[in-house]
């Protein structure tokens, strides 16, 4: 990746601050500087509470910047609502229900999923014309998705609902995808088959992804960069052959105060 590349996403001395002006106000993310570069796949790791998901929350507009900018594609997205940042932006949770309805089957939230960004004027009806395509990317996803194409989400296994949730963030290929333990609420040989369907499509579609991860293999396996936060700031940030010289041991040095 050369520094000529416009950066899809940039942080730039951004902190956060909860609970301000009460008794337990707190500094999360202090002064917090990242540029993602497009086709960057960067596995996020650190110990508990070090600011994981205050960065995701951060970039997907959860939560607003007490100091410092968001940028996407040099625009200043800072005060941006969530509800907007939907139109580059997709997020995958850990929790399995969290990027499904319920009550909607397989197709209608495929459906819902291509409308995304856009104002929800759900046309059913096109749901026929859309089956031979939703069939098609559910097969894609090999763990018996396509056979249950009009199953309401809530009776998929939890697999099933976090591999429609992953396609569901990927069907309009979004300029920042963001992993948030995705895999981790699944058995392991359900979250290495996610793991793996997940980085060939990041390879295939060149999308620009960040995955928060607590497992350190995958954060060595998967990706062209590797961060580590650590109390709110950035401690290491590698790429490339230096990342893929990385070990283990090395990375849990790292976590020892
Ligand atoms: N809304 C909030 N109110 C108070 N404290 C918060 C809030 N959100 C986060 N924190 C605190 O900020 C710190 C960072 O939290 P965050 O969830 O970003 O960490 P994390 O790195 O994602 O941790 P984990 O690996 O456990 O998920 C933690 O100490 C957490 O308790």
């Amino acid at each position: 990746m050369t520094s000529s590349n416009q950066a899809v996403l940039e942080l730039k001395d951004v902190s956060t601050i909860v609970n301000r002006h009460t008794p337990n106000q707190t500094k999360i993310l202090k002064g917090l500087n990242l540029t993602v570069y497009p086709g960057d796949f960067i596995t996020v790791i650190g110990s508990n509470g070090a600011g994981k998901s205050t960065l995701f929350n951060t970039i997907s507009g959860d939560i607003l910047p007490a100091a410092g900018q968001v940028l996407h594609n040099e625009q200043d997205i800072s005060r941006t609502s969530v509800e907007k940042r939907t139109k580059f932006l997709s997020r995958v949770f850990q929790d399995p229900k969290m990027g499904t309805a319920p009550r909607m089957s397989v197709a209608e939230n495929l459906l819902l999923a291509t409308k995304r960004g856009q104002r929800r004027n759900l046309q059913f009806r096109n749901l026929r014309g859309n089956k031979e395509r939703f069939k098609k990317l559910a097969a894609g996803m090999g763990n018996g998705l396509a056979q249950r194409l009009d199953t309401p989400t809530e009776n998929l296994s939890g697999g099933q609902r976090q591999a429609l949730s992953f396609l569901m963030a990927t069907l309009n290929r979004p300029d920042i995808l963001l992993l948030d333990e995705h895999t981790a609420a699944l058995d392991p040989k359900t979250s290495a088959a996610l793991m793996e369907q997940t980085s060939q499509t990041v390879a295939e579609q060149k999308l620009t992804c960040l995955m928060i991860t607590h497992h350190m293999e995958d954060a060595l396996k998967y990706g062209n960069r590797l961060v580590v936060l650590h109390d709110g700031q950035i401690t290491l940030d590698v790429r490339g052959a230096d990342k893929d010289q990385l070990t283990i041991q090395q990375i849990m040095n790292l976590f020892v105060d």
